[in-house]
């Protein structure tokens, strides 16, 4: 049985999680779900990654979307793991809740966003916008991702929930605000054109035009969100739509995700959902014939395969 590890939030239940070995809390904190009972600890298939940084609203610099990356990357390699939850840790000490609020402002070189101890102008320490790697590993990780908006979601966070495949947002403390261009910033890709298929085109214009704050039911209202709900109950919920999402076919999962994706990503997108064809056609035995021809240095016999209509 694993430790019950810190309770790193006020809606993080400690007895439904174990730490992950190899990530440390840091930026970020990432568990495993697990159901712990007399006769042992079971992994069950849900993560839950948590930004960490409540004092400055959970906002990112390098490093945090390095440890981002790794952890989404982890999830999307463990195979009974169904469902990312997305989250941010907290409240603040001011009592202020945040899922996150992008871009770390005080990091921002001129080319992006800097590690610490990086000198501005050394060639060999550019600035970074590694969050659109991030984005597309959620694109194409065939594993569900479920934002639970817990507070603020500004910014290049406004962004990270628009990208997840599903969004709960807590009632009382979710609030939206696409903060790019009062920054001089812009998510001109994933993050403004998924939110006018969610939202509508012109709704998508004054959300970024505008810059103002919007309500979990706003959110929910528009479709920009699946659902908003108590507070307290953000997690379980979340939960509960991870499990539910277990309990369906992954390959039936994973072929939808990508097939929602498919135009949107264009050949990217096409090249992700037919990955997963070539997979399956893997597993008959008219592929498995072309194999097995090869290695036999025999002419492959098709004639038990139709030319299907
Ligand atoms: C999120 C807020 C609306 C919350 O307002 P509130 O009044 O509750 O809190 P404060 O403003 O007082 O903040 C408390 C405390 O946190 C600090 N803080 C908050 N957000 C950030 C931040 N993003 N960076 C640094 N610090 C932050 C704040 O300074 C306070 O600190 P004190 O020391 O003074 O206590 C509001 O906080 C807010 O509007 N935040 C900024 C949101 C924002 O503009 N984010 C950046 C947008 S750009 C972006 O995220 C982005 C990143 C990328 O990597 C991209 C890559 C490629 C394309 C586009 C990208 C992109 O757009």
């Amino acid at each position: 049985m694993s430790d019950i590890p810190a309770q790193v939030s006020d809606l993080m239940d400690p007895t439904q999680w174990r730490a992950i070995d190899g990530f440390p809390d840091a930026d970020i904190t990432y568990h495993r779900w697990v159901a712990r009972g007399p006769e042992g600890e079971r992994d069950l298939p849900a993560v839950r990654i948590g930004f960490n940084r409540p004092e400055v609203r959970n906002a990112f610099r390098p490093q945090t979307v390095d440890e981002l990356y790794r952890a989404v990357d982890h999830a999307r390699q463990t195979v009974d793991v169904a469902a990312i939850i997305l989250t941010g840790n907290g409240p603040a000490a001011d009592g202020v809740h945040a899922f996150c609020s992008g871009g770390d402002q005080r990091i921002r070189g001129k080319d992006g966003y800097l590690y610490e101890g990086s000198a501005q102008d050394a060639p060999a320490y550019g600035g970074r916008l590694h969050i659109l790697e991030v984005q597309r590993l959620m694109r194409t990780s065939p594993k569900v991702t479920i934002a639970a908006v817990n507070g603020w979601a500004a910014g290049g966070g406004h962004s990270l929930h628009v990208v997840s495949d599903l969004s709960i947002a807590s009632r009382e403390h979710a609030r939206f605000k696409q903060t790019d261009a009062n920054v001089g910033s812009f998510d001109a890709g994933y993050g403004s054109a998924l939110l006018a298929r969610q939202v509508g085109d012109k709704r998508a214009r004054e959300i970024f035009f505008l810059a103002r704050e919007y309500s979990a039911d706003d959110a929910a209202a528009w479709g920009a969100v699946n659902e908003a709900v108590p507070h307290a109950e953000l997690e379980a919920k979340a939960l509960e739509y991870a499990a539910l999402v277990a309990t369906k076919s992954p390959q039936a999962i994973r072929m939808l995700k990508f097939a929602f994706n498919l135009a949107d990503d264009g050949l990217a997108g096409q090249q992700v959902f037919a990955g997963e064809a070539t997979r399956m056609a893997y597993m008959t035995e008219e592929a498995q014939e072309g194999r097995d021809a090869f290695l036999e240095r025999r002419e492959p016999d098709w004639t038990r395969f139709p030319y299907a209509y």
